[in-house]
């Protein structure tokens, strides 16, 4: 496990210092391992800008995420193909991704379920999905499947918005069996995203990724779920907040799922709505950068020193250097928020912003299973004295949940490629340099 390790208010990522609590870690050899694992309909996105004529054409709603029949995929694709318009095909898949990712930063072991196809010619979508994973996801769990994986036709407007066209082939197909209930109750956390809830009857993914949910709720393993598109959660906000209420301990979302979920247009608010039924929540906001809220003992909270600021809640960040803690670990519960404004101001150039908010995510995963590692292997530590949700406050996720968003922008891939820079100084100087 590579740390999050400590970061300067100024550097938002890890950076070399050595946590002097895990120099005990070097007296025992064998440090015991944390992975999360995650849940995702097995899909590889085919990007492609486009025309907004090109999407009213095929009904797709600008920003969403619609399933398409065969026929639709077919003329889209052959449409897209012969004018020379797709850019890239990699791996995609929202957990897919965010899995990806956490590997590439903790350098560490996560695991992915889903399905797979048991024949793959060299050159197919299973095998380039296969090929753009991190070597670090653990793909032995997949249910093989005789159909194709699934296809994210990921269609960039002039203004950088993606609208998702989605060919299924056999990404629901993922039963219940193949939930190994001992991967899930001994990870850090299980991750899924809302777009499992919509599989056809007779698909399996729903009632595996329920049977996931049952597994980790029976051994406290904390479950995270991701929105994924406003449309899918204005359908029916009610049943959300249910969903939510009863079975996830932190929710990521962006601004417009937010504003779905608890009707709140203003992205702190949405938050702290959203407080009401989980533990943690991570907004993001495109252009205005990210705010993290969750709960802490009042017992524990700890006071800023950065300047309190302005919001629908006045000085909303005055406890942000806390550390999240499950409501229900908490004698008096108090709210905590916490934000950043996007790194730098955001890269130079964004091609698009297709998996900026699953890369936020992925940083605060790390930050969560660095310290369930830390627990386990520095019991000790004065650190868990009180039953902390994560390694680091709401302000240094913050900061990690956003440079890690701005990498994946400059990276222009859903999956990151490479992880952070050790050091700042090379970024920054270029910064400089613009
Ligand atoms: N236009 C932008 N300028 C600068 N930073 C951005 C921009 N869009 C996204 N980001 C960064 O990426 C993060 C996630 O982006 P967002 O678009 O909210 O996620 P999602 O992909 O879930 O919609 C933001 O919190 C911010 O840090
Ligand atoms: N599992 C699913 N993933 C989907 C679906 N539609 C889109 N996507 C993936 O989302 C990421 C980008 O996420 P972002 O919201 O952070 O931009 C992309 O790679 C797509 O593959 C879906 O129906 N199911």
């Amino acid at each position: 496990m590579k740390f999050p390790g400590q970061r300067k208010s100024k550097h938002y990522f890890p950076v070399n210092h050595r946590d002097p609590l895990l120099a005990q870690l070097t007296h025992q050899p064998q440090a015991q391992a944390s992975y999360v694992c995650g849940i995702d309909q097995t899909l590889v996105d085919i990007e492609a800008k486009v025309e907004a004529e090109l999407l009213e054409r095929y009904g797709l709603p600008k920003g969403n995420s619609t399933l398409i029949n065969d026929e639709q995929a077919h003329a889209l694709y052959t449409e897209l193909k012969s004018n020379n318009m797709i850019s890239d095909e990699f791996a995609g898949g929202t957990i897919g991704n965010t899995v990806h990712n956490y590997s590439i930063l903790a350098d560490d072991r996560s695991v992915l379920f889903g399905v797979m196809s048991q024949n793959i010619m060299v050159g197919s979508y299973a095998y380039r999905y296969l090929c753009n994973t991190s070597s670090k996801v653990d793909l032995n769990y997949l249910q093989p499947v005789d159909g194709p994986i699934g296809r994210c036709f990921t269609l960039i407007s002039d203004d950088g918005e993606r609208t998702f066209a989605i060919s299924k082939g056999s990404m629901d197909k993922l039963t219940p069996e193949f939930i190994n209930k001992d991967v899930v109750q001994n990870s850090a956390a299980l991750v899924l995203t809302a777009y499992l809830m919509r599989a056809a009857e007779g698909d399996g993914m729903t009632s595996a990724a329920m049977k996931a949910i049952e597994y980790a709720k029976e051994a406290d393993v904390p479950v995270v779920l991701t929105l994924g598109t406003r449309f899918l959660i204005q359908e029916d906000p009610k049943w959300w907040q249910k969903f939510i209420k009863e079975h996830v301990t932190i929710l990521a979302m962006n601004e417009d799922e937010g504003e779905a979920l608890t009707g709140q247009v203003d992205p702190l608010l949405a938050s702290e709505a959203a407080l009401e039924w989980c533990d943690m929540v991570l907004t993001t906001a495109g252009p205005i950068g990210l705010y993290t809220a969750g709960y802490v003992d009042d017992s524990a909270k700890r006071q800023t020193s950065h300047p309190l600021l302005p919001g629908a809640i006045p000085e909303f960040n005055r406890y942000e250097f806390s550390r999240p803690m499950l409501k229900a670990d908490c004698d008096e519960p108090i709210k905590v928020y916490a934000h950043i404004s996007p790194y730098m101001g955001g890269p130079e150039l964004i091609r698009n912003t297709n998996g900026a908010g699953d890369g936020a995510l992925s940083a605060l995963l790390h930050d969560l299973s660095a310290n369930v590692f830390h627990k386990v292997n520095v019991p000790g530590s004065s650190k868990h004295k009180r039953e902390g949700l994560c390694y680091s406050s709401f302000s240094q996720i913050c900061k990690y949940a956003n440079r890690v968003a701005y990498e994946v922008l400059a990276q222009h891939s859903p999956r990151l490629s490479r992880a952070l820079p050790e050091r700042e100084d090379s970024l920054e100087e270029s910064y400089w340099e613009r």
